[in-house]
């Protein structure tokens, strides 16, 4: 569905040489990206600022020419043919809109229905859909310019959608909104992603989107793709482990040891202590905690993806 063959855009920027002087350096703000996402898959494309992922978003939409390399999707050529290609993706760009300011967003609806030719019942079948899962009625008779931040998204996605598009690019589609907002949004891609038939690709700071919502991760640093594959996979790579916090009446012997964790915390004078897994199973844990000392709780803490995806931003390469 999408394909990248050794994408490269290179952008060329004037800096500051001295007092007055100014030379032209050449930003290679994506740099041999190569990848293939199949019909259906959700991925999340992540990296740090300035690593290149609105580049990479933007060569596949037809809005930049790629300075090199290859680039697919539905197999079209996203800027020679990008007339065609806007049929068949939809864009949702956090910072931008595709809204008429002016109008009623439902009156945005029915300018985009023409603009796109959607048949007439397609249309109204999916706008049903979008209203009821996107909670939009409330404001279908608002002026787009008196929207809130998260109403407004709710209306950005359901116009992407309207003309059943095969891929939907998302860049920061949670950006500034409240957890309710934000959370709807989530849910609704979720239930666009189980049907199978829309290719999602996502870009976003949040990791929770990516947690919930992508199966696949691709990481990109510097212009170039640094991990590609599964959360569970980027936690393997990078040897996160779970971590065993346990509430204990009394602190534990002194020199007491666990095999196969380590112990990596003690608060409370010694009641709370935090193991980190690294080869025992938790039920293994706890039953060897429960000989030495009292429990009175316990929690299983998974590792967070936060935390390894910092490591990977910083990793040396
Ligand atoms: N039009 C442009 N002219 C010159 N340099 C550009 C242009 N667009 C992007 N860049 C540079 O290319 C690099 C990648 O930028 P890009 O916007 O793709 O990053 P990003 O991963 O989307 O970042 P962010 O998370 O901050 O949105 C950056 O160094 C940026 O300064």
């Amino acid at each position: 569905m999408i394909d990248m063959r050794d994408l490269r855009k290179d952008f060329v920027v004037r800096v500051k040489a001295g007092r007055l002087r100014r030379e032209k350096r050449t930003v290679s703000a994506v740099d041999g990206v190569s990848l293939a996402i199949e019909r259906g898959e959700m991925v999340g494309y992540i990296g740090p600022n300035g690593a290149g992922k609105s580049t990479t978003l933007k060569m596949l939409t037809g809005v930049l020419s790629p300075s090199s390399g290859d680039v697919r999707v539905c197999g079209l050529e996203p800027v020679p043919q990008r007339t065609k290609l806007a049929l068949r993706i939809g864009v949702v760009f956090g910072q931008r809109s595709q809204l008429w300011w002016d109008l009623p967003l439902g009156e945005s609806f029915r300018l985009l229905r023409h603009i796109y030719r959607v048949d007439p019942a397609a249309h109204r079948e999916r706008l049903k859909r979008c209203r009821e899962l996107l909670d939009l009625d409330e404001f279908m008779d608002t002026p787009v310019r008196q929207l809130s931040l998260g109403q407004r998204m709710r209306g950005e996605l359901t116009a992407a959608l309207l003309h059943g598009p095969e891929v939907l690019f998302l860049d920061e589609p949670t950006i500034g909104l409240d957890v309710v907002s934000k959370q709807a949004v989530r849910s609704f891609l979720g239930e666009l992603g189980r049907g199978g038939d829309v290719t999602l690709v996502l870009t976003t700071h949040d990791l929770a989107d990516i947690e919930r919502l992508c199966r696949r991760l691709v990481v990109i640093d510097h212009g170039r793709v640094v991990h590609d594959g599964t959360i569970e996979e980027l936690h393997a790579r990078y040897g996160s482990r779970r971590r065993l916090v346990v509430d204990l009446d009394t602190p534990l012997p002194p020199g007491f040891t666990l095999p196969g964790a380590t112990m990596t915390g003690t608060e409370a004078d010694g009641h709370r202590v935090t193991f980190t897994l690294d080869t025992i199973a938790a039920g293994a844990a706890v039953a060897g905690l429960v000989g030495a000392a009292a429990v009175r709780d316990l929690s299983v803490v998974e590792p967070d993806i936060e935390d390894v995806v910092a490591k990977l931003y910083t990793a040396p390469r």
